[in-house]
């Protein structure tokens, strides 16, 4: 007979302990110690190529370790049935290809699918958690659209909504805000804030705009390349040094009355646009 042991509060969050994140033989992260807790929102930051799919696969439990071990809620990934991990657990994919002329209310209502027995159908409750979701992320109105008729846009934010769906303590996110136009950049963030924050959930999304993680992210894992990382409060870590290092680009950084911002530092490109 196996037993369950109770994860105690302490345990809960994802643990990596000396961590071997590896793409080929090429080190995304070595010997990763970091414990992501609920109530906390990190940013996943590193240049394209880095590392950050890789590592939220890790996460999510669909990749194998090259060393050491990841365990969430005091339990290693690997021991997770995963039916059962789907409901603690979920991951927004960087691309979700809709090649089914499945509609909008579909997709979100795989959300669903961890909560529902094998020939279960989905009930009147499934299908107001989903318009819910669909209305959170302005999509209610093309409930039954076919959703290889989506734009972009419009497909990220149906991805995002099936997560929301789906309600897992852990959200694992892949460029969220890719394709959004800022009003809907911010509403995703926010609403991640809110899972987080306000019902004290664990988020963890890969970011390319550093501006939306010092603003909604708690704290920041930074991916140097070869391996190299730092993690901690995203205050202290979102410097200009760090991200000149981190993106090999200078970086002007701006007090302005939202907080701190980071931009590209055009004047200090070699090859950059020019005043004359
Ligand atoms: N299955 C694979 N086999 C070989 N190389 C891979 C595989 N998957 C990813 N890679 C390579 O590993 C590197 C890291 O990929 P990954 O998608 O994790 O990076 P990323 O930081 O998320 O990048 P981006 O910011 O461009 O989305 C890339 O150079 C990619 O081409």
């Amino acid at each position: 007979m196996t037993t369950t042991t109770p994860s105690s509060k302490a345990d809960h969050g994802l643990r990596c302990h000396a961590l071997d994140v590896e793409i080929g033989a090429r080190p995304v992260a070595r010997e990763l110690d970091l414990v992501l807790r609920p109530g906390e929102f990190w940013g996943l930051l590193g240049a394209n190529g880095s590392g950050k799919t890789t590592l939220l696969r890790h996460f999510a439990g669909l990749l194998p370790p090259a060393g050491g071990t990841l365990s969430l809620d005091g339990r290693p990934l690997a021991r997770w049935p995963r039916r059962e991990l789907a409901r603690s657990l979920g991951m927004m994919q960087q691309h979700a290809d809709y090649v089914f002329d499945a509609s909008v209310l579909d997709v979100a209502l795989t959300g669903r699918h961890p909560y529902l027995g094998p020939w279960q159908r989905e009930s009147r409750d499934d299908r107001d958690h989903a318009m819910r979701a669909l209305a959170t992320v302005d999509l209610a109105s093309l409930a039954d659209r076919p959703v290889t008729r989506l734009s972009g846009g419009e497909a990220r934010r149906l991805a995002f909504a099936a997560l929301l769906v789906q309600s897992p303590d852990t959200l694992l996110l892949d460029e969220p805000t890719n394709h959004l136009d800022f009003r809907h950049q911010v509403s995703v963030m926010r609403t991640v804030g809110n899972h987080v924050y306000g019902d004290g959930r664990l988020a963890v999304a890969a970011l390319h705009d550093v501006n939306l993680a010092a603003t909604y992210c708690s704290h920041v894992l930074l991916l140097y390349g070869e391996g190299e990382w730092q993690a901690g409060p995203a205050p202290d870590l979102l410097n200009m040094d760090n991200l000149e290092r981190l993106y090999q680009c200078p970086v002007t950084v701006v007090d302005t009355p939202d907080g701190r911002r980071f931009h590209p530092s055009f004047s200090r490109l070699s090859d950059g646009p020019s005043a004359d």
